[in-house]
């Protein structure tokens, strides 16, 4: 079937650039995405592209050339759904609080409601694209549903699940390693298939557009994720064992990466992997592996959330610890807060836990992030809920300016690796802080050398400079 109507539920950080970069691509294809959330569709629409919701290098450009062309976001999600041919699920499928599977599951509510909006009002076949990442055999919840809903009315379920990354989003849609589709082996689930290939292949080329069955689509998104995830709690396991030993984690991670089995991606040391996903879908993968019986398969995969827990509550006591076991009443500064550079998103940034754990030992905590607004950090820190949204803004601080926020610090923590952090004034920043300066670099962002010559006392992850910091604390 030849597709000219898209459409898209959910206008967040995947809807939102993945059919944006569709509409550029596609031109005589119309995509509107659409939201329950009205402030949301009211920023995609604003004319200020520094209102944009989702803040990714280059997307305001993509933004602005397919917006009113043939790209459109709307609140009207009925319509669209009634005229598109082609429905994009890319809801969000955050763990689930409640009930059974809490704190493991995904929570499937919002999928399972866009099915069921789904079946009631269209008139005429349509094939649904999973793109939110989804528990394997979800599509059988989702045909269920569609089939049931007693209209006579065909529907192909595939799953394209994706795999970009934010702060790369545009690249990595625009030049992916691959797209995986998944469907059924039958004529018509074929056909659906070949109508998703088709749209893709207008820019990416046949030999990177992969085919499977539903299952193992939607299980490879689960299972890529941990794979990831694993490499960084392996480099962070090992960043401890360095600290011990004077080894540089930033040195063995090289010397691993270079033999082409392990490759150099996704070796690098840090306080620990944040963002929406990674842990939820690590979560799931346990989850689903306990309900089958498979003890080990989910004890294996629970152990690398087990160790990134355990990185961040690391990197926290050890502020604390250097600090003269003190950090009551101490003014930290936090450079950054979002989960990793060049993106305004903060799910599950490891800078949320750490500032937890030193609000516990009564620190006072200023934070400059250059894309994460104040509100975000207290809503942050008020949805963990250890202590009140008041108490919350009495003991943090957000400031627009890094010198300032830095200025009368006992210690300077690094919790993103903004490469703005590393061409700052450091003289200018050092005159201004408590002595003895100290810094902990959670990402091994800054020139550790330059700035001990200046006279900080630098701690990085996962390096024997951190022994011989110790010994001149
Ligand atoms: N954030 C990322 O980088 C990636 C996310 N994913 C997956 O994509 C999915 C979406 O993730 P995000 O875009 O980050 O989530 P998000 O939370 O930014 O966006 C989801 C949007 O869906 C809307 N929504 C929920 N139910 C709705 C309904 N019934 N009708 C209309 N709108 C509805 C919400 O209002 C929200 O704006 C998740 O399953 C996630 O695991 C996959 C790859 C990358
Ligand atoms: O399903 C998803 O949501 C996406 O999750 C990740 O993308 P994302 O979370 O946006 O960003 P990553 O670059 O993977 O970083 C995740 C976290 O790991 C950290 N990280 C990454 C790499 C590394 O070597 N070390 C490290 O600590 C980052 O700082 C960040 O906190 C995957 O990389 C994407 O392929 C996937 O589509």
């Amino acid at each position: 079937m030849q597709i000219t109507n898209i459409c898209c539920i959910g206008a967040g950080y995947v809807g939102g650039p993945t059919m944006a970069i569709i509409a550029k691509q596609c031109p005589e294809i119309k995509v509107t995405v659409v939201d329950l959330n009205e402030a949301r569709i009211a920023a995609w629409n604003d004319q200020d592209m520094d209102n944009m919701p989702v803040y990714e290098p280059g997307l305001s450009d993509v933004v602005a050339q397919a917006r009113g062309r043939n790209l459109f976001f709307s609140t009207d999600v009925d319509k669209a759904i009634d005229e598109a041919q082609m429905i994009f699920i890319s809801v969000n499928t955050p763990t689930k609080t409640y009930g059974s599977g809490k704190g493991m599951g995904a929570d499937l509510k919002w999928i399972e409601l866009c099915a069921r909006q789904i079946a009631r009002v269209s008139k005429s076949n349509k094939i649904i694209v999973e793109k939110s990442t989804l528990p394997v055999r979800t599509a059988e919840a989702i045909k269920d549903i569609l089939q049931y809903a007693g209209n006579d009315i065909e529907f192909q379920v595939l799953s394209n699940p994706e795999f970009l990354a934010e702060g790369t989003a545009v690249e990595d849609l625009l030049n992916p390693d691959r797209v995986l589709i998944g469907g059924d082996s039958s004529p018509e689930g074929k056909r659906a298939i070949e109508s998703l290939v088709e749209i893709y292949n207008n820019w990416i080329p046949r030999e990177r557009i992969l085919t499977t069955n539903v299952w193992s689509s939607e299980l490879s998104k689960l299972v890529a994720n941990a794979f990831l995830a694993q490499r960084i709690s392996s480099i962070n396991a090992i960043s401890e064992l360095c600290e011990k030993t004077e080894a540089d984690v930033n040195e063995v991670a090289r010397a691993i990466g270079m033999d082409s089995r392990i490759g150099p991606k996704f070796l690098k040391a840090s306080v620990g992997f944040g963002g929406s996903c990674f842990q939820k879908d690590i979560l799931n993968l346990v989850y689903i592996s306990r309900s089958f019986g498979l003890t080990e398969v989910a004890d294996y995969w629970e152990q690398v959330i087990i160790m990134n827990d355990h990185q961040k509550k690391r990197f926290a006591l050890n502020i604390v610890r250097k600090l003269y076991n003190t950090v009551s009443g101490k003014k930290i500064a936090f450079l950054g807060w979002a989960f990793k550079k060049d993106t305004n998103d903060t799910r599950e940034s490891a800078a949320i836990y750490v500032a937890d754990y030193l609000l516990n030992e009564q620190a006072e905590l200023r934070v400059y992030d250059p894309k994460v607004v104040e509100r975000q950090v207290y809503a942050d820190l008020d949805y963990l809920g250890s202590r009140t949204a008041e108490q919350n803004r009495a003991s943090i601080g957000v400031g627009a300016d890094p010198y300032e926020v830095c200025k009368g610090a006992h210690a300077i923590a690094v919790l993103t690796e903004w490469d703005e952090f590393k061409d700052y004034d450091w003289e200018r920043i050092y005159d201004g802080m408590l002595k003895p300066a100290k810094i902990f670099d959670g990402r091994n962002l800054l020139d550790a050398d330059k700035l001990r010559s200046i006279g900080f006392i630098v701690q990085s992850i996962g390096t024997k400079s951190l022994k011989k910091q110790l010994v001149a604390v």
